[in-house]
């Protein structure tokens, strides 16, 4: 009898960045208490699964180098937990993996969360599981706090660890400018950082997200560049100093505000529309405080199946500082 093999699927997924990051206390887990507005990017990874008696994964693009190909990616744990949801061989789930990354890595743009939330939707197209997104998100959280954001995409604000999702209504298209460091920051070293420079004083930061929430409805960017926060970005600027530079350099090249991504380094600026944010990228570019820049809009929706064919993808604009 003749066995038919399954047609690869290729996946393509979002960056993040969060436009308000409330950081509370740390739990008994270790987690944080958190309040944040995401926002999907179209700075994008792709990745393509198939089936394969050699399981593996191979990781192409920028920064490829520094993510591993081992049991150590997100995207493989995915494969892992969705294998044992579905009653397979965890050790042998019989598929290879191949990530190309547009998204910075270490970047604060939960770049290996989309990769985790993009293989978990490859396999259950590619292994005929019909699970639904509400299922398909229970188990992303259990992969990392970020991973049901990449799956839903858009913007929305996130409670708990950042895993409990509510879409939020986000009138329009926003503009941003992305400045990428040379190297990346490790998450749980920068909530460590946050921690001790609170000491014994507890949170106070960021304040309430209501007047965010207003302004993404609004739509008008310079309303939303004076509340965009983020409570990690002082502890990201005390382990990477020169990102106080970045910051200031993308407000004097014309942004409206820039802010550190997550837990950083990539510092993200909002600009008034399209034209502004290329005369901002070139500028910033110029002023030699970062690695590379990159224009992007959002919000984008979450991880979605493209197609099996990798030919004509159109690359991102980039300008090389
Ligand atoms: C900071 C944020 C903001 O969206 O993103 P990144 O900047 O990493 O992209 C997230 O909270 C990162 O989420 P994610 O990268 O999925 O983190 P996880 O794998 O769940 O956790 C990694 C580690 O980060 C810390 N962590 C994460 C989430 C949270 N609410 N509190 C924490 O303290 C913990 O030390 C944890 O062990
Ligand atoms: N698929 C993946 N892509 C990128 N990094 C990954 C991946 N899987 C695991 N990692 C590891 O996760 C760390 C954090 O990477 P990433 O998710 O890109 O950044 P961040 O947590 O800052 O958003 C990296 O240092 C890398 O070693």
């Amino acid at each position: 009898m003749l066995s038919v093999v399954p047609t690869p699927i290729t996946v393509r997924v979002p960056a993040k960045v969060n436009l308000h990051l409330s950081v509370g206390d740390a739990r008994p887990d270790g987690y944080h208490e958190l309040v944040t507005v995401f926002q999907a990017l179209s700075l994008t990874d792709e990745v393509t699964v198939q089936t394969a008696d050699e399981p593996g994964i191979e990781v192409h693009g920028e920064g490829a180098d520094s993510v591993p190909t081992g049991p150590s990616n997100l995207a493989w744990t995915a494969v892992r937990l969705l294998a044992e949801h579905s009653g397979r061989d965890p050790e042998e789930p019989g598929v290879r993996l191949s990530i190309r990354k547009g998204i910075p890595v270490a970047g604060g743009m939960a770049g290996g969360s989309a990769d985790a939330a993009a293989a978990l939707l490859a396999l259950n197209t590619l292994w005929r599981l019909e699970i639904g997104r509400d299922e398909l998100s229970d188990i992303a959280a259990k992969i990392g706090s970020d991973v049901p954001f990449s799956l839903q995409g858009g913007t929305a604000l996130g409670t708990g660890r950042g895993e409990r999702l509510v879409p939020v209504l986000a009138r329009h298209t926003f503009h941003w400018v992305i400045a990428l460091d040379r190297r990346g920051l490790e998450t749980p070293g920068v909530y460590g950082e946050l921690d001790r420079l609170r000491g014994d004083t507890g949170p106070h930061g960021v304040g309430e997200v209501e007047p965010l929430l207003e302004a993404l409805a609004s739509g008008d960017p310079r309303q939303l560049a004076l509340l965009l926060g983020n409570d990690l970005q002082s502890a990201a600027v005390s382990l990477r100093p020169n990102l106080r530079r970045t910051l200031r350099a993308g407000v004097e090249a014309g942004a409206l505000a820039g802010i550190v991504s997550g837990s950083g380094p990539t510092c993200a600026f909002l600009c008034t529309d399209n034209d502004a944010a290329v005369r901002v990228a070139a500028e910033l570019s110029g002023a030699g405080v970062c690695r590379t820049v990159r224009v992007a809009q959002g919000p984008v929706p979450g991880a979605r199946i493209v197609s099996d064919e990798r030919a004509d993808r159109p690359t991102p604009p980039q300008v090389h500082a």
